[in-house]
């Protein structure tokens, strides 16, 4: 699903219009009714809802959603806040018609016009939309303030008032805090970046049928990634397929005290349909990983606590291998930097790097050159800050997400909530799985783990960071609804993947 900017909106809003072809007011009643629906299906008729309306086209949707709840009977105040002498046709004529079913519409011009929120009611924010050009002041921002320090429920039509849909907020902006957005058909940027969190709440999207061609042929790098996408990606395993059909694996990995990352990752690995697991780790961690994953093979290093390299080792060199992966819990030591730099270049397939070797790589820059092109880097935002350099808001550090991937033609997994997966042409993929939970220590040698085992089996490397990470999400979510995310491992994350 595309994410759109603020200019690609308006021109899907006016596209509608003229091609479907339908008046902007019922494009605003269908907007509107969208909302209700939703509305009607969370919250019962008897909640007492009172409704902030702007003066632009939010504030329309705000007076017609206003009517479409007192037909169906909810209690309803409606409050028009007076920022500005002038209003939007659409909302002047939703005005009239609301007008014609009630006379008691308040208007606020000044902070004592303002009601107290109780907890029992819903607040819902209609003030300003998409349309927003500059901060909120005056009785604008003195009302998103009450109603942000109220204890009332509050959803915001199409986005939070202050909030803007595509670029970056200054810090002292005063922005609703609510607890659910519902907007109309796509999502927007702010809501996929982590630092919006309280000012996007839990969304939701109403299908209100905007133009599918014009959508269709947006230029955007933006995409949201839906589960219906995310699974069309599963390759088919053919009946007459043998172990080598899914590739051999090579994952370096563990180093004394950290063999708990190999282990997670290699058992990920498996889990994750790859044919042959090879895992190297340093000679402390054979005896461990022989016994804890028995599915992989096991080649000591010749080293005794970190990885120094495979070549004394074994005769196939990694580059025989479908993939390598490499970076859980190897940490720092400078063989294992020796061990790096001998490797890169050796290696002319696609190949998954994470954690400490991306650290190893973020202090020895010369070294990026080397990294086979579209191999996957899955840095969390301070190894990628590490990568790059630090940013002064998540706008800026998508920026320097796209860049980098685009400039040494790598796919990047950039984790966090709604991880991003950067592609080599710079485009942007945004995960809808995923949950607090996952904060913990080994997800991330898990995700590794399975994006070996997807780039072992032959998927495209992006479709691979696409899909793993999906799927990597969704186990979170599957075992944060049987226990909890608090209680949640990095053993039952890999416990919970699936692959259907
Ligand atoms: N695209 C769709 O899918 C549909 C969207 N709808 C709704 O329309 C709004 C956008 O409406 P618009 O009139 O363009 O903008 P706003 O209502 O957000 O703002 C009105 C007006 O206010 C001025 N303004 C901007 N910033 C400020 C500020 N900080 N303080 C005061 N005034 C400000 C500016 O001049 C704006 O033009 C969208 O969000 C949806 O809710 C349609 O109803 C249906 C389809
Ligand atoms: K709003």
């Amino acid at each position: 699903m595309k994410i759109l900017n603020v200019d690609q909106i308006r021109a899907l809003d006016e596209s509608t219009i003229k091609h479907e072809p339908i008046a902007p007011l019922n494009l605003m009643e269908r907007a509107s009714l969208g909302f209700v629906n939703w509305y009607v299906d969370h919250f019962p008729a008897t909640t007492s809802t009172k409704i902030f309306c702007g003066l632009g086209n939010n504030g329309g949707d705000g007076l017609a959603i206003a009517r479409l709840l007192m037909e169906r009977e909810y209690p309803v105040e409606v409050y028009v806040v007076r920022y500005a002498p002038r209003e939007s046709d659409d909302f002047m004529h939703n005005h009239r018609r609301l007008k014609l079913i009630t006379e008691d519409i308040k208007y606020v011009e000044f902070s004592r016009d303002l009601p107290t929120l109780r907890h029992n009611e819903v607040v819902i924010d209609a003030i300003l939309g998409s349309g927003l050009s500059r901060p909120a002041e005056g009785i604008v921002k003195a009302t998103i303030e009450t109603i942000n320090r109220a204890p009332a429920t509050v959803i915001s039509v199409d986005i939070a008032s202050g909030l803007y849909v595509d670029q970056a907020n200054q810090p002292d902006d005063v922005i609703i805090e609510p607890d659910h957005t519902v907007s109309f058909q796509l999502p927007k940027l702010a809501f996929v970046l982590p630092k919006n969190g309280k000012y996007v709440g839990n969304w939701h999207l109403v299908d209100i049928q905007l133009h599918k061609r014009y959508i269709d042929l947006a230029p955007t790098p933006y995409y949201f990634t839906q589960p219906r996408e995310a699974r069309l990606l599963l390759h088919k395993r053919e009946r007459y397929s043998n172990k080598g059909t899914f590739g051999h694996a090579l994952l370096l990995a563990g180093s004394f005290g950290k063999m708990g990352a190999a282990v997670l990752s290699a058992r990920a690995c498996l889990r994750s349909g790859v044919g042959l697991l090879t895992v190297h780790v340093p000679q402390c961690g054979y005896p461990i990983l022989q016994s804890s994953v028995p599915e992989a093979m096991c080649q000591p290093d010749g080293h005794q606590t970190v990885l120094t390299g495979t070549s004394r080792i074994s005769s196939t060199p990694p580059s025989e291998y479908s993939t390598v992966g490499i970076g859980p819990g190897i940490g720092k030591a400078p063989e294992t930097l020796t061990m790096l730099r001998e490797l890169l270049p050796t290696i002319k397939k696609p190949m998954v790097i994470d954690a400490d070797a991306l650290n190893l790589l973020s202090e020895n820059r010369e070294l990026y050159a080397q990294i086979p092109k579209h191999s996957i880097l899955t840095p969390h935002p301070k190894e990628f800050e590490r990568l790059t350099k630090p940013w002064k808001d998540d706008y800026e550090k998508l920026d320097l997400l796209r860049d980098f991937a685009k400039t040494h033609k790598l796919v990047v997994v950039l984790k966090g909530a709604y991880s991003a997966v950067a592609t080599p042409d710079g485009e942007v993929h945004f995960n809808a799985t995923g949950n607090p939970g996952l904060s913990t220590g080994g997800t991330g040698d898990v995700l590794t783990g399975v994006l070996t085992a997807l780039l072992a089996q032959g998927y495209d490397p992006v479709e691979a960071a696409v899909l793993g990470v999906y799927a990597h999400g969704l186990a979170g979510d599957v075992v944060a609804s049987q226990r909890g995310p608090i209680g949640m491992t990095a053993s039952d994350v890999v416990d919970a993947l699936r692959w259907e």
